[in-house]
């Protein structure tokens, strides 16, 4: 069996204000966290392609409690294809880790436009899917013929591909449409979905049209530097009516929390 983490209720509490709650609106979105590990110099992984380990073990077992606590758990193809990610929840007590069926296993959700994320029931998706620890992904393309094989793939654990809807104001980039997205996983009965990376998924949603889709950041702080060169978290500047710089964005409801040697920094995106 691989590794059973486990997150007690009580070191959960600091979380509690910032996880998920039914949201009370008519948008029909689902409630967005975003949540990431990064290094003191802003980075997620040592290189593009490189999986990096940046939590410590009590901080990685907070993000697999986050992953119990969410419907969906979303990533780029750029991650899908860096790090083989099993993106389930191996939270001791959640469905396949000690408890019968799938509650508390997120949806994995990948963000690949071109669909080139090329996988197989060797990937590590697939193998806890298959062993009912996870659930298959759904992946979100504008490729209307991906593989075969990979459409018969999806089918057999429950996954399929969905049609990814672009900006129309930038077609010609295929930048997704952040709203649109949600709407459709709103639809697909997931009214949750932590966004965990990588980087330009998390630029992308940072930039101040997307800002406001976010409910809560959740960010793991590691200490360490990683060096030029690492995959970096640094949103688009901002400028003012006047035309001067501001910064990019701001948390507020700020709140500092220490796990073994890593800090967890949790906030609400100031409006
Ligand atoms: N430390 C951490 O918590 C995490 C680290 N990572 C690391 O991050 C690295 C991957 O990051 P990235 O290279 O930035 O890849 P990524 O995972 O952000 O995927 C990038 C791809 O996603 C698609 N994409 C991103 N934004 C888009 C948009 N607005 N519209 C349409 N498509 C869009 C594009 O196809 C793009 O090539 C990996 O090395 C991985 O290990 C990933 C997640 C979490
Ligand atoms: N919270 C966190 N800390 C790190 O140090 C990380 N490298 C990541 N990466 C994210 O977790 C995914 C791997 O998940 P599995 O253990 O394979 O289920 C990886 O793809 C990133 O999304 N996260």
């Amino acid at each position: 069996m691989s590794e059973v983490l486990s997150f007690s209720e009580s070191e959960a509490r600091f979380l509690e204000t910032y996880l998920p709650i039914e949201k009370k609106d008519a948008s029909k979105l689902p409630f967005v966290t975003l949540t990431f590990a990064t290094s003191l110099d802003s980075s997620l992984a040592l290189a593009p392609g490189v999986r990096t380990q940046l939590s410590g073990a009590q901080s990685k077992a907070m993000t697999h409690y986050l992953r119990s606590r969410h419907d969906a758990i979303l990533i780029g193809v750029g991650t899908a294809i860096a790090d083989d990610p099993g993106l389930n929840c191996r939270i001791d007590g959640v469905g396949g880790y000690g408890s019968d069926g799938l509650d508390g296993q997120p949806r994995p959700i990948i963000i690949d436009p071109s669909a080139r994320w090329t996988f197989n029931e060797q990937s590590r998706i697939f193998t806890f899917a298959k062993e009912g620890r996870g659930r298959a992904p759904y992946i979100f393309t504008t490729n209307s013929s991906p593989p075969a094989e990979s459409v018969e793939l999806l089918q057999k654990y429950g996954g399929k591909y969905i049609p990814l809807k672009v900006d129309p104001t930038d077609v010609e980039h295929r930048r997704l449409d952040w709203k649109a997205l949600l709407e459709r996983l709103w639809q697909e009965g997931h009214h949750s979905v932590m966004v965990e990376g990588g980087a330009s998924i998390i630029n992308s949603l940072l930039e101040p049209q997307n800002q406001a889709l976010i409910d809560s950041v959740i960010i793991t702080i590691a200490p360490r530097w990683l060096g030029q060169g690492g995959v970096v978290v640094s949103p688009k500047r901002r400028t003012d009516q006047s035309g001067a710089v501001i910064p990019a964005s701001l948390l507020q409801q700020v709140r500092w929390h220490q796990l073994g040697e890593d800090v967890v920094l949790c906030g609400t995106i100031s409006p």
